[in-house]
């Protein structure tokens, strides 16, 4: 397979600059806490800055006038408010809403990051840790990348997925709808993406790019799976993966802050029509 195009995203960059942008999606590749409590404001997000920072510290340097005060109240709002979008709608509305307007992406990655440099351990680092334990041949799509900080960590050939591309190697789409060939990927992953109401989707992409016996990797925010707070029953929301046509193979669910699934496409599923996906109940962070 061929990496997206180069020329493209740099184009979709420099419109972006000139505050005209919008997203594109690449040619195709041919064959080839959880309300956690945020004591401290979302920054601005380095580049690659996901892995980067040390466990348990925030990337956010602490604000020290007043004015930082409020800009960073109020960049940690509208964080919570793009949050909370993504959740409550489509995947084609959330791509049309940042296609609109891709400076939000930098808004909600610079929130996200700050979440996350609270959470005691992150699952993109087990599934780096994963994909480095097995084969590095495997070709890899990263479904809602965020950062790409899979793409950025690891030997394979990985295919990073989002809503906007901020680095030429990013496709930017929906990604119920991805430019990928069918059967044409060795591993999907979804870490902390499955966001929109239409989620069921990004699942059945994800089953028609991979190859039979390819694997799935899931790590979901534990309370959209806690059925005591409200969250989806998880043997629901496997027994629907599995009538798409997926086998579970290991469950890793001693992480505080998520659960993680490993499922391997079946060799061969008879279709299942109308299948009962349970409601995945959004991930609302409190304010600090
Ligand atoms: C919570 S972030 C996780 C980012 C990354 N996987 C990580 O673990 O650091 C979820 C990402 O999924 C992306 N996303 C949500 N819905 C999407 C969709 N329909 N199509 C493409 N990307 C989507 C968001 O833009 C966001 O970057």
């Amino acid at each position: 397979m061929e990496p997206p195009q180069e020329s493209a995203a740099a184009g979709s960059r420099k419109r972006r600059r000139r505050g005209g942008g919008r997203n594109r999606r690449k040619p195709p590749p041919s064959s080839s806490s959880q309300a956690a409590s945020p004591p401290s404001p979302p920054v601005k997000r380095q580049r690659g800055a996901a892995s980067a920072a040390p466990k348990g510290r925030g990337s956010a340097s602490k604000p020290t006038s007043l004015l930082e005060k409020m800009r960073a109240r109020l960049s940690g709002g509208h964080f919570r408010m793009l949050n909370e979008k993504l959740y409550t709608c489509s995947g084609q509305d959330a791509f049309d809403y940042f296609t609109n307007e891709p400076d939000l992406f930098d808004v909600y990655h610079a929130g996200y990051q700050e979440q996350m440099s609270h959470w005691p351990e992150q699952p993109v680092n087990i599934i780096i840790n994963w994909l480095k334990s097995h084969s590095a041949s495997w070709t890899v799509a990263d479904f809602g990348c965020g950062n790409a900080t899979i793409a950025k960590n690891v030997k394979n050939k990985v295919f990073s997925i989002d809503l906007v591309s901020e680095d030429p190697s990013v496709i930017a789409c929906d990604m119920a709808h991805t430019p990928l060939e069918p059967s044409s990927v060795d591993v999907a992953i979804f870490c902390l993406s499955l966001m929109g109401t239409n989620y069921a989707s990004y699942l059945q992409e994800a089953n028609r790019v991979l190859k039979p016996s390819g694997w799935l990797l899931i790590a979901e925010v534990r309370s959209r799976l806690d059925p005591n707070t409200g969250g989806a029953d998880p043997d629901k929301f496997c027994e629907a993966i599995s009538e798409l046509g997926f086998s579970l193979v290991s469950k890793d669910a001693k992480n505080k802050m998520f659960i993680l699934f490993y499922l391997r496409k079946k060799e061969k599923s008879k279709v299942v029509k109308n299948i009962d996906w349970p409601q995945l109940k959004p991930c609302l962070y409190k304010r600090r």
